[in-house]
Order: structure tokens, then C-alpha cells, then sequence
């Protein structure tokens, strides 16, 4: 491979790139300036007036440089978006053009699988594939039996347990980011994610909970969000921003809940709501058994999060083209024989 190609560049992106620009791959972005990967190493750049205009690129993204500008972000293949908690903001790209999604939770405490689904469900929207990742399995007494309860509810997703203690498990999810494939890890804080990412990448160059704890400066000293190239040639996004994820769209719902979306297909309504209705697929699944109550719940609620997305992204884009049509009924108020 090229040394281009090692940073998840494919030759058919040629045709996007301007005349005269050269590819980078952006790494980290902080406070208006970008640390961008290329063929000839690690460069800073600063992002042209285009860019600007726009949300600006984000870690992972593909952007076309002149010099030490980015003139151009690329399309993105895929994109890991988030919206925040009670904000009303549009939802934020976290991370580009990712291969591979890793959700992580802990092979330790109370059973996760409905985390799990969650992640799995958000995970599957960004357009990348998910892979199940159980982490500190050094602490748990049957993995087996811990791996197969998670993968029933992770239609299609593979699930690798890993301990970063004893490192059993590493090699097998370093396997999933070969050279040139990019992944990054969600999960909940304490999982164990900075602890894998040191684990790839085989330096400790993640702060992880201890360290942080021990030097006395609590959660905010974690590193900006970053992409690291892994000793194997893949490259790894570090993690802030992606512990608490909201649902942008319902887009993932329907592969992560495959075997609900199918049954509810098959009920003899169309707009059967899955209560009482005569014909119920779903309740007929839950009654023998093939459906567990509690993931058809789960199914449920991420659906009308969902819902509520959408409909406050519709607000919003109404609220925007209000803005929108004020400042031209204010222009042309200004300038009548201009606009006539
Ligand atoms: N026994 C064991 N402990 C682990 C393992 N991985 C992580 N830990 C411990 O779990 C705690 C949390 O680990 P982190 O790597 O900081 O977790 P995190 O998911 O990055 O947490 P946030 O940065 O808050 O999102 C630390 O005390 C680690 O030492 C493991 O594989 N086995
Ligand atoms: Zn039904």
C-alpha cells in the first residue's frame, strides 16, 4: 500500500480532489487550525473562508490542500453525527468517513445488553459497521456465556471480548482495523476505551481514568478529539464526545432491530401498533417467547427518541428559513428599486 492508501485514501477520490490540490486527512482540529495527515507526514493547515462558511471539517474528514489552506472538504463516506443532550443545535459530525464503529461496554457489573442495542442502533446510522467490544473480560467468570447473551441482541455484529489488563483479546480487535481502515470506540465513561486505545496502539498516548485521577486534574484534561494511526497501519479516532450519543435519525433503528422491524412487517395491519390487534406478529413472538419483552421496549422507546428528532429538526428548519425570509423582507425594505 501507498503511503496515501495507509490513510484510508482510495484512488477513486482522485476525481473530487481540485486541480492542483493534494489530499490530507484531518487528524485534529483545535481552535480554528487543522492537523492534517498526508503523504508527506503531518502538516498544520488552516481552513479557507469556504470552509468556514460551512460546519467546518471534522476529525476523519478528507480535505483538498493548497499549500498550508484546505480549500475543500471531500464527501464524506460516512459520518458519526451526535445531537446534545436539551440542546436545540443541529447535530454535530464527531467523526468521517469511519470503516468501523467499536462499541464498548464492560464485561463487568449488571447485564447491558439495552446499552448495548442503543449504541448498536446509533452506531449502525453513521454508516460504518459495528463490532461489539467487551472490555475488562479478565474480571468476568464466563465470558462464553457473557459474549453469547450480548451477540443475541446484536443481530450480525460480531462481539470480541478484550481485556487490556492482560491484553487477551487486543490482537483480535486490532485484526478489524487493518491497514488503511479507520474505526472509532463509543461507549460509556469508565468502560475502559482509553484503556484499549493505549492497548492499540501499544504507548499509553490516551490519558485514562487513573492517571487523570492521580494527577489531580479531573475529566477535562482528556485529549481533544484525535486520529491516531495504530502500529498495524489503521488508524484509531480517541473518543471524547463520544460517550453520550443521541439519536439523530431512525436510520439505524431498523438494522439493529432487524428481527423486530421484520416481525412488525409481518402483523396482519399495516398500522398495527403492537398492543391488542388481532394478527400481531409481535405479540405473538413475545407470547412464545422468540421475541424478549424487554428488547421490543427498548425498540419502542428509540423509536419515538427518534420521533422527537425529527420533529425538532423540522422546527429548527423552520426556524431557519423564518430567519431567512425576515432578512430578505428587511433587504428589500431597504432597497425597493434594487429588488424590483
Ligand atoms: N481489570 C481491568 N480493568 C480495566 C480494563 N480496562 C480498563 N480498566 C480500568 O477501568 C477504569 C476505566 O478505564 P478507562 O480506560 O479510563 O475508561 P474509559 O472508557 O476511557 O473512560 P472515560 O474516559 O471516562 O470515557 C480504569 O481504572 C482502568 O484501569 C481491563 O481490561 N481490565
Ligand atoms: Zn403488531
Amino acid at each position: 500500500m501507498t503511503e496515501i492508501s495507509l490513510l484510508g485514501w482510495t484512488p477513486e477520490r482522485a476525481a473530487e480532489l481540485p486541480p492542483g490540490c493534494a489530499p490530507g486527512r484531518v487528524a485534529r482540529v483545535d481552535r480554528g487550525r487543522l492537523t492534517v495527515l498526508t503523504a508527506d507526514g503531518e502538516l498544520r493547515a488552516h481552513p479557507g473562508a469556504a470552509l468556514l462558511a460551512d460546519t467546518g471539517p471534522a476529525v476523519g474528514d478528507w480535505v483538498a490542500l493548497r499549500g498550508e489552506l484546505a480549500v475543500a472538504v471531500l464527501p464524506r463516506r460516512t459520518a458519526f453525527t451526535r445531537v446534545m443532550a436539551g440542546r436545540t443545535s443541529a447535530p454535530q459530525v464527531v467523526a468521517a468517513n469511519l470503516d468501523t464503529v467499536l462499541v464498548v461496554d464492560a464485561a463487568t457489573g449488571p447485564r447491558r445488553t439495552r446499552r448495548v442495542e442503543r449504541y448498536l442502533a446509533v452506531a449502525w446510522g453513521s454508516g460504518a459497521v459495528p463490532v461489539v467490544v467487551l472490555t475488562k473480560a479478565d474480571l468476568c467468570d464466563d465470558v462464553p456465556a457473557l459474549a453469547q447473551e450480548v451477540a443475541e441482541a446484536a443481530l450480525g455484529v460480531d462481539v470480541l471480548p478484550v481485556s487490556s489488563v492482560t491484553g487477551a483479546g487486543v490482537a483480535d480487535v486490532a485484526a478489524r482495523i487493518g491497514p488503511g481502515r479507520t474505526a472509532a470506540m463509543v461507549g460509556p465513561s469508565g468502560v475502559g476505551k482509553s484503556s484499549l486505545a493505549n492497548a492499540l496502539l501499544g504507548v499509553p498516548v490516551i490519558a485514562t481514568r487513573e492517571v487523570r485521577e492521580s494527577d489531580g486534574r479531573g475529566r477535562h484534561t482528556t485529549t481533544a478529539r484525535e486520529l491516531h494511526l495504530l502500529p498495524g497501519g489503521g488508524l484509531l479516532v480517541d473518543t471524547p464526545g463520544m460517550r453520550e450519543l443521541g439519536l439523530v435519525d431512525d436510520e439505524g433503528i431498523d438494522t439493529a432491530y432487524a428481527d423486530v422491524t421484520d416481525l412488525a412487517a409481518r402483523c396482519r395491519f399495516r398500522d398495527c401498533g403492537h398492543r391488542a390487534e388481532p394478527g400481531c406478529a409481535v405479540a405473538a413472538a413475545i407470547a412464545d417467547g422468540r421475541l424478549d419483552p424487554a428488547r421490543y421496549t427498548a425498540w419502542r422507546k428509540l423509536q419515538a427518541e427518534a420521533r422527537r428528532q425529527a420533529l425538532r429538526s423540522d422546527a429548527r428548519a423552520r426556524a431557519t428559513e423564518h430567519a431567512r425570509v425576515r432578512a430578505l423582507h428587511k433587504a428589500m425594505r431597504a432597497q425597493p428599486n434594487r429588488v424590483r
